[in-house]
């Protein structure tokens, strides 16, 4: 067994003694042919293609397909595709219980070698011509020294996380604050990016983008975002402008050559105001000099960068858009536990809000940041959902889609509802959020593939929501804007 903590065989299932699931789920578990099928060669997968980007949307893309088949485990054909993706093979195992999702994590039986995005790979002339940590799986023996790597780096920024944080959210929330008095709403877009990079960059890397210039300090944010979209789009769901988008965006790959010259200048800043955890890198774990700076960035850009992006925003809209007095009780809590504006936010005191806890779970439970994990059969094995086994070949690809999984009415009641209480009356239910590719009660390790960043992205989403309380009594808004702002009184 390589895994500690979320291997089939050292945990037993999650369901087998589950108290939410009926009886009768956990009884037997009768072998079924996976149903579904591919189509033919080339019209099967172009036809999910566009049921899957234009007309269904990925959720109810796989929810009719769930439907039809009456399984929440059976064969289609995920994105990218037919006409100019030859070499990728869309034949996919969707997965989309908690059940059989958690196979996923079990290095036993899967592998996760460049299966980040799916058979789909973007090509490592974005990364620096190498395979960064992401794409490796535990049984290459790089990828136990480049997590461990990442690993140390969160460990050592937790001394300058607070700071860090409140004085970015301090200069992010005066820009929306100052929109909002001229226009009367505020976009937040930019100002949270512009917070997140210099942030993740202080934190995580060591470098302040203002040392280095004028440009990596005003549009770091920018040149990121070109560099990790262009890397996804493939396989990015959009959800507008059809068929322009099918044409010109999901038809093929667009090359490195495009954003060369802004990747040169991000590594640079690397290199040059990351120096010191470069080195680290080279000097405690091992890796030469470009598998230091190219993973510091990887870390960097695509892992927190692009994943606090997608977070925030859905954080920011549970509360803001709540119309119960949800706002009231946070700003209660919050300041009962650390006290109102000018006090100094610590780990200690989120550790005891228990309802901005749940509320940030919550929130990664209906709004995973990312939504889809892959990983191939290492071997020929039987997967369980609740009520079926399945017989699965060696290298099948297993597609887990998150949103399903975290909406399975057999674990969670009433699953389609934000439910800002349901991880504080249910803490056992934190075994089956999955948000981060393991679950919320297992530990990161070099030997599994679950996200380094686990703790931090929740501290940090629960810090994010002290500091709002600390400092407004009540926020409106949606995922896009904020449309007013009571300051506290
Ligand atoms: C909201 C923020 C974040 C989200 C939503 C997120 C999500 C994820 C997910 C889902 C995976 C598994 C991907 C897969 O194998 O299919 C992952 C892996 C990873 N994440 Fe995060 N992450 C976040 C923040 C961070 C941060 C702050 C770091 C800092 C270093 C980080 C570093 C990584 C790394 C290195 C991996 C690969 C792990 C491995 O190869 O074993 N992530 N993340």
């Amino acid at each position: 067994m390589t895994t500690t903590n979320m291997g089939h065989s050292e945990q037993p299932s999650p369901f087998s003694s589950s108290q939410l699931l009926p009886p009768s789920s956990t009884t037997s578990h009768p072998l079924r042919d996976i149903p579904g099928s591919y189509g033919p060669r080339l019209l099967g997968p172009f036809l999910d293609r566009l049921d899957y980007f234009w007309f269904q949307g990925p959720d109810n893309f796989y929810r009719k397909r769930m439907e039809k088949h009456r399984s929440t485990v059976f064969r289609t054909n995920v994105p990218p595709s037919f006409p100019f993706y030859l070499n990728v093979n869309p034949n996919v195992v969707a997965i989309l219980d908690c059940e059989s999702f958690s196979h996923l994590f079990d290095m036993e039986i899967v592998e996760k070698r460049n299966v980040l995005i799916g058979d789909f790979m973007p090509s490592v002339k974005f990364t620096g011509d190498m395979r960064v940590c992401a794409y490796l799986d535990p049984s290459e023996p790089q990828h136990a020294k480049i997590k461990s790597f990442g690993l140390d780096l969160l460990k050592r920024s937790s001394r300058v996380w607070i700071e860090e944080l409140e004085s970015g959210l301090g200069t992010m929330w005066d820009t929306i604050d100052l929109s909002v008095a001229k226009g009367g709403s505020a976009k937040y877009f930019s100002p949270l990016q512009k917070f997140l990079f210099h942030f993740l960059s202080k934190t995580i890397v060591g470098a302040d983008p203002s040392s280095f210039s004028q440009e990596i300090s005003d549009s770091g944010h920018t040149i990121m975002d070109k560099w990790l979209y262009l890397q996804i789009l493939p396989a990015f769901y959009i959800g507008s402008f059809q068929p322009l988008t099918e044409i010109f965006l999901h038809s093929w790959a667009y090359p490195f050559a495009l954003v060369r010259g802004d990747y040169q200048k991000l590594y640079k800043f690397v290199e040059k105001e990351g120096n010191e955890a470069v080195e680290r890198g080279k000097a405690e774990f091992g890796l030469n000099h470009e598998e230091a700076v190219h993973n510091l960035l990887f870390f960097l850009g695509f892992n927190a960068f692009g994943g606090f992006t997608a977070f925030l925003p859905t954080l920011i809209n549970a509360i803001a858009s709540e119309t119960t007095d949800l706002q009231e009780r946070l700003r209660k809590e919050v300041r009962a536990k650390l006290g109102g504006a000018g006090v100094r936010l610590s780990f200690e005191s989120v550790k005891e809000m228990e309802l901005v806890k749940s509320v940030v779970y919550e929130t990664l439970r209906l709004n995973p940041p990312v939504t889809t994990q892959f990983a191939r059969a290492k071997k020929d094995f039987r997967l369980k959902s609740h009520d079926s086994s399945f017989d699965i070949k060696q290298g099948e690809l297993l597609c887990g889609y998150q949103r399903l999984a975290m909406r399975d009415p057999k674990v969670f009641h009433d699953p389609e509802k934000f439910d800002p209480d349901r991880f504080l009356k249910k803490p056992e239910l934190l075994n089956y959020l999955y948000w981060s590719n393991g679950s919320q009660r297992s530990s990161p390790s070099p030997s599994n593939k679950q996200c380094p960043g686990k703790d931090f992205v929740t501290i940090t989403g629960c810090l994010f929501v002290a500091y709002m309380f600390q400092r407004y009594d009540s926020i409106t808004g949606n995922s896009k804007s904020i449309t007013a702002l009571q300051k506290a009184t």
